[in-house]
């Protein structure tokens, strides 16, 4: 196992670096990233997506190249204009309701992002579960005229009842994504009509097959998206938007904008709006650069072994 330490560009979702340990298997490489706060049995199915991974055995690619969005966290408007400028994408993710910053804050934010993207872009937002029912009403059409209509929000409240009623009073479209992934029963977003589109992470879902079976069990268009991972796991990412059957939005992928370094010789940054269907080869050149300290290696080796014995109790 190798253990990297990679800091962000920006603060996101609390952190500013990314802890990630790789894994060598026959079949290739695997990323196993989960977040450094989780315990062994959320971090499991984490790692069964860096075991398939290393079997190498990922289903077949029904397209070559996977529309992606830029994503753009909680930073003030001129920094979000020159993420979305650079970030050479046709459509955006915001992150809003952020800890200690106001709906004004987020408005602005929408605003400078549209403005960046023209009146053709597609302007998504995420609010990882922050408001309550009747504040995710107002927020999302005050978010929806500043951002000149919105794509849809992603999980705008924290429960999948709460997301079912915020869904019935607006009408921008419902993404669930927590509602799915740290759910014991990810088609309960489906039961209760709480969500118009399922976004899917191949980590904490257990891997690409895995989430296919979700996909085509759950019955909604699908957004796969990443968990900040270096190109080793983003490419699991795409391994999976590249086999659903359909792929009507762009997917969440495009995060490696955010690592200020990458562990592979051509990182799966976006062109054209696109990622490239395509497995990376691992630099370990960088691999050794950005290795990280020796007592975080002690750390994950020891998280490891104690994932893997909840992984063999699942199993029994
Ligand atoms: O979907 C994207 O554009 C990027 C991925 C992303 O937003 C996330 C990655 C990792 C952790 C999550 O808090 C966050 C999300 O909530 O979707
Ligand atoms: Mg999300």
């Amino acid at each position: 196992m190798k253990v990297v330490a990679i800091p962000l560009t920006t603060r996101f979702r609390g952190i500013t670096v990314r802890e990630v340990a790789l894994l060598r298997g026959p079949g290739g490489w695997g990323e196993w990233s989960p977040f450094l706060e989780y315990p062994p049995e959320v971090a499991e199915p984490w790692l069964r997506c860096a075991e398939e991974a290393m079997t190498g055995d990922w289903p077949a690619a029904v397209r070559d190249r996977v529309p992606v969005n830029v994503t753009v966290p909680a930073v003030d408007p001129q920094r979000a204009h020159a993420i979305v400028t650079a970030g050479g994408c046709r459509t955006a993710k915001v992150k809003v309701a952020e800890p200690g910053q106001t709906l004004a804050d987020d408005e602005a934010r929408v605003e400078a992002v549209r403005d960046a993207l023209g009146p053709d872009g597609h302007v998504r937002v995420d609010a990882n579960g922050a408001w309550s029912v009747d504040e995710a009403v107002t927020a999302i059409r005050a978010l929806d005229r500043a951002a000149g209509g919105l794509e849809y929000v992603e999980q705008p409240a924290a429960s999948v009842e709460e997301l079912a009623l915020v869904r019935r009073r607006v009408e921008v479209p419902i993404a669930a994504d927590e509602s799915i992934r740290r759910a014991d029963d990810p088609f309960r977003v489906r039961d209760l009509d709480a969500a118009d589109i399922a976004v899917l992470k191949v980590q904490p879902l257990g891997g690409v097959r895995a989430c296919l079976r979700i996909a085509e069990e759950i019955g909604l268009p699908v957004v796969v998206s990443s968990a900040l991972e270096t190109s080793v796991g983003i490419a699991a990412g795409v391994a999976l938007a590249a086999a659903l059957p359909d792929l009507p939005h762009a997917c969440g992928l495009a995060t490696v904008q955010l690592l200020t370094a990458d562990v592979v010789t051509h990182p799966l940054l976006p062109v054209d709006g696109c990622l490239p269907v395509q497995r990376p080869t691992v630099d370990v050149p960088s691999v050794e650069q950005l290795a990280a300290a020796p007592d975080r290696h002690r750390h994950w080796e020891a998280r490891l072994a104690e994932v893997r014995a909840v992984g063999e109790d699942r199993r029994s």
